[in-house]
């Protein structure tokens, strides 16, 4: 039943919108040519269909110290620039976003994420209060440029902003549910890629499957897809590699693999507002080296 609804708000809300505009490429993708005149412009390696919750998972928070750490949801089986909707049930806990990196610190770090030097981040953090019954919708781009979390209570709000909560009148009253007191589930759905279930790379190295990210430390390589072995993503001694390659994977017809090892092919997409890595493409940066540059 909730995921009919979800379904049905997440669809609404992409017939209301006129198309993002924000649509920054490189490679061989390009501007999606779209039969209906009248239906949103999708990002070309997003899912063009309309959007199914295929895929549902359950958090549940019993205290206020229950929290869930920085992170992005993966990209493996869901592709790239995916929608994803979570759906809130009981107490009102806090969620934040923050950019993955810091606009004004773009060229401080190499390195594959966790394995290069630390890298600074002085993003803005966005606090939203999520009450039961709201339904919050991570657009495409959310996953690829900003991090979320739900952290304890006590982390979530300065003494001041809790105070104001208190008094508000919209409901969020120390986020205790009437009923369910601190106790909190959400419901995230996301849909599949279907050429990712079954075209998705195993290490060319071991073996094993691979996990699918995007570059997003250092402003020359930002938006570059890439697959990476699980083992060497979990610490272990494997760097198996593949840059992602999604210029057909919209194409039913085409049968070509997500993944390539000529960098020449690698598949790329940059937020509009960020001008540190538009600013290489204008300086007619190629490509060549890209892994020398993680
Ligand atoms: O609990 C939430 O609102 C967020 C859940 C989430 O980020 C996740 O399951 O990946
Ligand atoms: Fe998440």
């Amino acid at each position: 039943m909730a995921r009919f609804l979800v379904e049905d708000k997440v669809n609404e809300l992409l017939d209301s919108m006129d198309g993002y505009d924000s649509m920054k490429l490189e490679t061989t993708a390009s501007k999606n040519d779209n039969d209906d005149e009248n239906k949103p412009m999708k990002y070309p390696f997003q899912i063009q269909n309309n959007w199914k919750a295929m895929l549902c998972v359950a958090n549940y928070f019993e205290t206020n110290n229950q929290h869930l750490d920085w992170h992005s949801d993966k990209l493996t089986n869901i592709g790239p620039l995916p929608i994803i909707a979570s759906l809130t049930f009981g107490a009102t806990r806090v969620f934040r976003l923050k950019k993955t990196y810091d606009n004004n610190h773009t060229d401080s770090s190499t390195g594959i994420d966790g394995k290069g030097p630390k890298f600074s981040n002085h993003s803005t953090i966005y606090n939203i209060p999520l009450a039961h019954n709201m339904l919050i919708i991570m657009m495409p781009g959310c996953q690829e440029e900003y991090k979320h979390c739900v952290p304890t209570l006590t982390d979530s709000l300065h003494r001041e902003h809790k105070q104001r909560q208190l008094k508000s009148e919209n409901g969020i009253e120390s986020g205790l549910g009437p009923v369910a007191g601190t106790k909190r589930f959400n419901l995230t759905f996301r849909m599949f890629h279907p050429k990712l279930a079954n075209k998705s790379p195993t290490c060319p190295k071991c073996g094993k499957n691979m996990i699918l990210r995007r570059m997003f430390k250092n402003a020359k390589t930002r938006g570059y897809y890439f697959w990476m072995c699980q083992s060497g993503y979990f610490g272990m001694n494997c760097d198996g590699f593949y840059y992602g390659k999604f210029d057909k994977i919209n194409d039913f017809d085409d049968d070509s693999d997500v993944f390539t090892k000529d960098s020449r092919l690698a598949s790329r997409w940059i937020a509009d507002d960020d001008f540190a890595a538009l600013k290489y493409l204008d300086d007619d940066w190629n490509g060549n080296g890209l892994k020398e540059e993680l």
